[in-house]
């Protein structure tokens, strides 16, 4: 997977960020590998030939999806808020939709976006052997735009987009969440780069996106929010009630 601006994948980055022939100061792994081994030992009964086939195609062409752990994260907290309409901004071939739809039911939905057509074909054809593919309505675009296109409240936004985009899709999907709702977003830890004062910015501007975005969130009144470290981190921010 290409990141939509940029042009490099997510794993490029990392990886780059890892040569030896460039001196990174900010490779920061938060959770301990030996202990994400033993989550994932954990969580063997998720096991599902479509989902095993996903997470192959992803480490074969370093397509960054969330990976099993966010997986079973995602689904659990879709389950807690009883989530029956879910948006997501950047699906890539369905990964993190298929345990969001799982999670909606028979009645519900998730809205998909991505700008590539050809995840779109893929996420289909993955969901409809998993046979989730009736709770999924995927449409190919800029996620930013297309979510203008729909009308209501969502029970979860989901952020997965080009990192530089992070502040203006937290903007936009705020007032968008029911309270008692969630906002979730990946990398936000963005391999270590947050936590350090110098970073190699493969793309311009992105950490300070992210960083951005998650004082924004953090700050906001209307939320009560918590990173989960696992992987390259996930907000949650959680709509306030009253
Ligand atoms: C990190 S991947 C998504 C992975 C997916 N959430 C998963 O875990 O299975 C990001 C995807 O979003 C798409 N994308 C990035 N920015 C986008 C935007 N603003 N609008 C639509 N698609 C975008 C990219 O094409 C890519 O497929």
């Amino acid at each position: 997977m290409t990141c939509r601006l940029s042009g490099f994948s997510e794993e490029e980055i990392t990886t780059t960020m890892q040569s030896p022939t460039i001196v990174n100061p900010a490779v920061l792994i938060p959770v301990n590998p030996a202990i994400e081994d033993y989550m994932r030992g954990l969580a063997g009964r998720t096991d599902h030939p479509v989902l095993t086939e996903m997470e192959a195609v992803a480490k074969q062409n370093n397509f960054p999806i969330v990976g099993r752990l966010v997986g079973i994260f995602l689904e659990t907290l879709a389950k807690t808020v009883n989530a029956r309409r879910i948006f997501e901004f950047g699906s890539g071939y369905g990964y993190s939709a298929y345990w969001f739809a799982k999670a909606v039911g028979a009645d519900g939905q998730v809205i998909c976006t991505d700008g590539d057509p050809l995840n779109k074909e893929k996420a289909e054809q993955y969901l409809r052997s998993a046979g989730l593919s009736e709770r999924v309505d995927f449409r190919t675009g800029l996620a930013q735009e297309i979510f203008t296109q729909t009308e209501g409240l969502f029970d979860i936004c989901y952020n997965d987009v080009d990192k530089g985009d992070y502040p203006e899709v937290w903007q936009m999907a705020k007032d968008r969440i029911r309270p008692g709702g969630l906002y979730i977003a990946d990398n936000v830890l963005w391999h270590g780069r947050v936590a350090v004062e110098k970073y190699v910015d493969i793309i311009p501007g992105w950490t300070e996106a992210i960083l951005d975005h998650n004082r924004l969130i953090f700050n906001d009144p209307e939320f009560d929010a918590f990173i989960n470290p696992t992987r390259d981190g996930v907000i949650v921010a959680r709509k306030r009630t009253s």
